[in-house]
């Protein structure tokens, strides 16, 4: 069995290459960084280390990789022949890579007749519906027809912590133990892919928003609250008290929508969240608060981990969701001079001021009562 996975960074070889590999797949990663493909494609192989009190390694075989701004058309090959394709790029590149999926599709139409399941796996409500309509954008109307009866993109929700990685060896990935695949089999073509790590679900929704909604917005407010405070690394930053207020704060406004959307049960939502921040503070992983905060004017966007969460508490509860919108006023005051969506959002409060550009990036009505609760938090 052969994968295709876009992005061959912390996620990609860290959990998905490594639940590909215990599938029996040989995967192929797609990479736009050279030296990640070179040395993938020399040494074959590499190492997961499970960051825990007793470490464990998986060595994961069967890897190679291709630049896809060198070789293009090897990509389009290996779109060809793959038996599934998998992404974790990050929300942005979606857009990037879909004009060489959708030749690698209509590549694939004219000589193999199997069908095909595409994952995005990025932290987003819908990424792989999103992929899809991205590479629709390169088909016309009758390849788009096609593709619909031989192509599937099931949304999936993804779950580990992989920080940016420090070892010498440029291809070896620290991950916490802890992981979720969840894949929409409703959306699948053919036989479903046999990958023991995904659970497959009917209705995806409730778990990608239970997910995105408590790790993802606990662990913004733990980015953002903490750099706030002068921490770097988020294990540290949840052991300062006001952090652990705000993010609990964050998380129980949060679980409110999430127990009356769905109905999960209000123990059971207070068990996930009491492990996730058991997550956030393995001491065996050392996430820095800029990779967890970074691009925050995607994460400050309409339907990601804070402004969607706090517009539905609004809705549901009637009251101000206090704790998100501080963890809102401490996105909107992040600064850090290496990410370029941080520099891009200061540069907008400069020449805008915070008010126009919440709603600017978080897509509010001017006179949405949201932009005065997180404006009186600012203060
Ligand atoms: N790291 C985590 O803890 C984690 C957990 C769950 C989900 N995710 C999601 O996975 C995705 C990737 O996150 P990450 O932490 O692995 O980021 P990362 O930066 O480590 O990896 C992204 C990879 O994509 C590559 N890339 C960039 N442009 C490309 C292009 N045009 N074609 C092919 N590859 C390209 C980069 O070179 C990099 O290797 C994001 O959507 C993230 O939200 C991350
Ligand atoms: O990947 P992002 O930028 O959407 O979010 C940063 C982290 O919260 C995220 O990568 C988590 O580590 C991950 O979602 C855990 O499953």
């Amino acid at each position: 069995m052969h994968a295709v996975h876009f992005g061959a960074g912390n996620i990609g070889r860290g959990f998905i290459g490594a639940l590909l590999y215990q599938a029996g797949y040989h995967t192929t990663f797609v990479d736009v960084n050279d030296s990640i493909i070179r040395a993938l494609n020399s040494e074959e192989q590499y190492d997961v280390v499970l960051a825990a009190e007793e470490s464990e390694t998986l060595t994961v075989k069967n890897v190679s990789g291709i630049n896809s701004i060198s070789n293009p058309d090897a990509v389009m090959q290996a779109i060809v022949q793959a038996d599934i394709v998998t992404t974790a790029v990050g929300p942005n590149i979606l857009p990037v890579i879909s004009e060489l999926i959708a030749k690698g599709l209509r590549e694939r139409l004219k000589s193999n007749k199997q069908s095909l399941n595409l994952i995005a796996c990025e932290n987003m409500v819908g990424s792989s519906t999103t992929l899809k309509e991205n590479v629709y954008k390169y088909l016309a109307d009758d390849e788009q027809a096609a593709c619909a009866d031989m192509f599937g993109f099931p949304d999936a929700a993804v779950d580990r912590i992989v920080p940016n990685q420090t070892d010498e060896d440029i291809l070896q990935v620290s991950v916490e133990p802890y992981y979720e695949w969840v894949v929409e089999q409703t959306a699948i073509k053919g036989d479903r892919p046999p990958i023991s790590g995904i659970t497959y679900v009917n209705d995806l929704k409730p778990y990608i928003e239970r997910k995105l909604f408590t790790v993802n917005t606990g662990h913004a407010a733990a980015a953002y609250v903490g750099r706030d405070m002068g921490y770097t690394a988020i294990h540290e930053a949840v052991r300062d008290d006001n952090v652990q207020a705000i993010m609990q704060g964050a998380l129980q406004e949060s679980g409110e929508v999430l127990i009356q959307t769905y109905g999960f049960d209000r123990e059971e939502h207070q068990q996930y969240i009491d492990k996730i921040i058991e997550r956030f503070m393995n001491p065996y992983i050392s996430d820095e608060v800029t990779r967890v905060g970074r691009g925050p004017i995607r994460k400050l966007g309409p339907n990601d981990r804070l402004i969607r969460p706090a517009t539905l508490y609004m809705d549901l509860t009637g009251e101000a969701p206090k704790y998100l919108a501080k963890t809102i006023a401490a996105a909107l005051n992040y600064h850090t001079n290496g990410d370029e969506e941080a520099v891009k959002l200061q540069a907008m409060i400069a020449e805008q001021g915070y008010i126009r550009t919440l709603q600017i990036v978080a897509d509010l009505e001017a006179d949405d009562p949201l932009i005065d609760i997180i404006m009186q938090e600012l203060e």
